[in-house]
């Protein structure tokens, strides 16, 4: 499905809201990394969520901006710095699927409804940190 621009729009959306916020990675062996030592078996924990909202990789980065992902500027875009399916041997086996079926749902909803903020909206997107990100529920848009 090539569709450029609703691309960019879920890849910024998984920036700002990468589901998964951090990951996990179990050291196999001791290493030192720049004079700090991961001994074996040592849980290592990959801050997702953080390095998605760091402003030194991403200007402005608690703006929606899709345009970081179009095809021009994704080729500049570091893979450590953007994991919203992991990375490695062990990433999200579904990743495929799940960006087809979120570019189907988007375009299906849009296809029938359109959206805008209500004003009983408080504010913008409030999300509950833990496994994985839930959005705040009580998050209200007006639908027509
Ligand atoms: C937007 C949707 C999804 C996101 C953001 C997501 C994200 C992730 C992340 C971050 C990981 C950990 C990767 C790592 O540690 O490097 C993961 C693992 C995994 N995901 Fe997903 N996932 C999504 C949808 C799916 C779907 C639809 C499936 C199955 C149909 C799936 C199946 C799995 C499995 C089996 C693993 C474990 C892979 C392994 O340990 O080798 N995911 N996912």
């Amino acid at each position: 499905m090539e569709m450029d621009y609703l691309d960019s729009i879920i890849n910024e959306s998984l920036r700002l809201f990468p589901i998964v916020p951090r990951l996990e990675r179990v050291a196999k062996a001791s290493v030192e990394i720049n004079g700090l030592v991961i001994p074996k078996d040592m849980v290592v924990l990959v801050p997702t969520w953080p390095l998605h909202r760091d402003p030194e990789i991403w200007p402005e980065p608690e703006k929606f901006k899709p345009e970081r992902f179009s095809k021009k500027n994704q080729e500049d875009i570091d893979p450590y710095t953007y994991m919203p399916f992991g990375l490695g041997p062990r990433n999200c086996i579904g990743m495929r699927f799940a960006l087809v079926v979120m570019k189907l749902a988007v375009v299906e909803i849009l296809q029938r409804y359109s959206f805008s903020v209500s004003k009983e909206t408080e504010t913008l997107l409030n999300t509950e940190l833990c496994t994985v990100i839930h959005a705040d529920p009580h998050f209200i848009v007006s639908c027509s």
